[in-house]
């Protein structure tokens, strides 16, 4: 089968004259009973797909608030199997395709083909593993051979050419191009040569190219549109959950969908 769900999510809300908008929530924050209405309520608000994160006592792409975030969910006791059996009870009121965003250690722990094989049974759309690197990468993307769960590789601002073609040529579901040298959280500026580096990145591959880390605002939203596929937007909206503060959420969401043909 043709990992084809993810792609085409994004794709369709471009053909629409939108950009894509990934949000992201870490899973247990709030407690797991929250899981399902975060998930429902972005749903509703249009979102193309939704970011699942995984929390972990080792963050280390994180910044203060997604490693905040997470303490909390670990701190009311949320694992990887606790949340993958919350979903299989809700999933299929969920029509967004989900991506599960987790370090390599709490996969390896669940194990790896039934880690696949559950992500198929509750119909996941995507997978991101940030401390997985391309080389090692072979192990999870041959267990996902033939099922529609894609492995969604990160390429950074300082990614060489050869690399990003190698990423490139194996990528799934869409291209993570992370938009700052460092961790996530919200960020004022972003480095000049970012416009050149997403355009380059469109140029050579024939997944959509989205542009996360640091985008906190309505306006971010607005210019990383212009030159990327979509975006994901994950520290503004942990914390705008983590406040209840749902205008804020609704906000960045439509700040996406300025159309982008006029
Ligand atoms: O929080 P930010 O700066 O908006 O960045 C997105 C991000 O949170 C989400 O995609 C993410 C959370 N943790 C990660 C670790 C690695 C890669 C990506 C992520």
């Amino acid at each position: 089968m043709e990992k084809k769900r993810l792609t085409d999510a994004i794709v369709a809300s471009n053909h629409k004259g939108e950009k894509a908008f990934i949000p992201y929530i870490m899973a247990g924050d709030g407690g797991i009973e929250t899981l399902k209405t975060k998930l429902l309520f972005l749903q509703k608000a249009g979102v193309t797909a939704i970011e699942v994160g995984i929390p972990f006592s080792d963050p280390v792409a994180d910044g203060k608030t997604i490693q905040q975030a997470g303490e909390r969910a670990i701190s009311k006791g949320t694992t990887l199997r606790l949340i993958m059996k919350e979903i299989e009870t809700f999933y299929k009121q969920i029509t967004v395709p989900l991506v599960l965003m987790t370090y390599y250690n709490p996969l390896l722990s669940y194990g790896i083909d039934l880690f696949a094989a559950d992500c198929v049974r509750i119909g996941i759309g995507g997978i991101i593993v940030p401390d997985l690197p391309l080389e090692e990468s072979d192990i999870l993307r041959n267990a996902l051979v033939g099922t529609d769960v894609a492995l969604v590789p990160l390429v950074s601002l300082t990614s060489p050419p050869d690399r990003i073609a190698k990423i490139t040529a194996v990528a799934e579901g869409f291209i993570y191009a992370v938009t700052v040298n460092g961790i996530t959280g919200i960020r004022n500026a972003f480095d000049k040569t970012l416009e050149q580096h997403l355009a380059n990145l469109k140029e050579q591959s024939t997944i959509p190219v989205l542009a996360g880390f640091g985008i906190s605002t309505p306006e971010q939203v607005e210019s990383m549109v212009a030159i990327a596929d979509g975006v994901i937007v994950g520290s503004a909206i942990v914390e705008a959950f983590h406040h209840q503060d749902i205008n804020t959420i609704q906000t960045l969401i439509q700040a996406s969908n300025k159309n982008v043909f006029n």
